[in-house]
């Protein structure tokens, strides 16, 4: 498996293509029809994930995820937001919890 982060290079050309040319880019066509109909692509696709796995399908899980977390990724960037600030969320909840269970084996 490479080193570089797959999806950090996803979120870098997704970036660079909002501004392509819709007619070479996917991304740009999404762009080009605004966050609302990015937004239900995402809902579109949490709902085959859903089904996915379900279904028992991990094949077509594993699919279903990349084309969610694809989507998720351009909802984020059309929204000004980026994958460090989902990461600094996550970090924060982390350094919570810690204190919470921390909390709770002084009681
Ligand atoms: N990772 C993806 C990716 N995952 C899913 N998809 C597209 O997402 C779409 C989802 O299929 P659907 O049938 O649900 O949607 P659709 O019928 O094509 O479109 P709608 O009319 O429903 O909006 C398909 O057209 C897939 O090609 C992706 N399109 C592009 N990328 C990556 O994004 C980058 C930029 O792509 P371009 O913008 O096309 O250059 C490249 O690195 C690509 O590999």
């Amino acid at each position: 498996m490479s080193d570089t982060d797959p999806l950090a290079t996803l979120e870098a050309v997704i970036r660079e293509r909002m501004g392509a040319d819709p007619d070479s880019s996917y991304v740009a066509r999404l762009h080009a029809k605004g966050r609302a109909k990015i937004a239900q692509k995402v809902g579109e696709e949490a709902v085959e994930t859903v089904i996915a796995a379900i279904e028992g399908d991990r094949a077509a899980l594993t699919g279903e995820a990349a084309d969610l977390i694809f989507h998720l990724l351009v909802l984020l960037a059309e929204s000004g937001l980026s994958l460090d600030d989902v990461r600094g969320e996550l970090i924060r909840r982390e350094g919570v919890s810690g204190l919470e269970e921390k909390a709770a084996r002084t009681r």
